[in-house]
């Protein structure tokens, strides 16, 4: 393979989880959607603490939130491919490649609040 050789290899697990870990910051840095995303993850713990959800509720929401998160990365990274291959002009083939990826976001964060609401709501009416 081309990349086989290449001075930017990582040279153990450790500098791969260190680099991974840069870019999660660099990601929450540059994103406005995933700052939002750290709100929402406190709005659903506020949530879950006041409808008291049991342990396998939180794993559910928390589990669908860590999915949003790492598709609006990939998201993001994907966005910012585009833009350099085909510039910032308007383009309706970047359009619908933008609008596609963005609901893969959107699928996975409607999921996220009809969960969280369902839950909610078979507390209290007991079902
Ligand atoms: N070059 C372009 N040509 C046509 N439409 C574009 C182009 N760039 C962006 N768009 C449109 O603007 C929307 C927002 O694109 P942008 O790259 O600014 O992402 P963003 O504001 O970070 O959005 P997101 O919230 O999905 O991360 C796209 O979903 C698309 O509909």
């Amino acid at each position: 393979m081309a990349f086989k050789n290449s001075k930017f290899k990582h040279r153990n697990l450790f500098q791969a989880a260190k680099a991974a870990v840069f870019g999660i910051f660099f990601a929450f840095s540059q994103e406005r959607n995933l700052r939002i995303d750290l709100v929402v993850f406190i709005v659903i713990g506020c949530l879950a603490k006041i409808f008291r959800f049991s342990l396998v509720e939180m794993i559910i929401c928390f589990l669908n939130w860590v999915l949003i998160v790492s598709l609006e990365i990939v998201n993001t990274v994907f966005e910012r491919l585009i833009d350099k291959m085909w510039g910032e002009e308007f383009n309706i083939e970047v359009k619908h490649l933008k609008d596609m990826a963005a609901a893969a976001v959107f699928v996975l964060s409607a999921c996220l609040v009809i969960i969280t609401a369902v839950i909610i709501l078979a507390k209290i009416f007991h079902i």
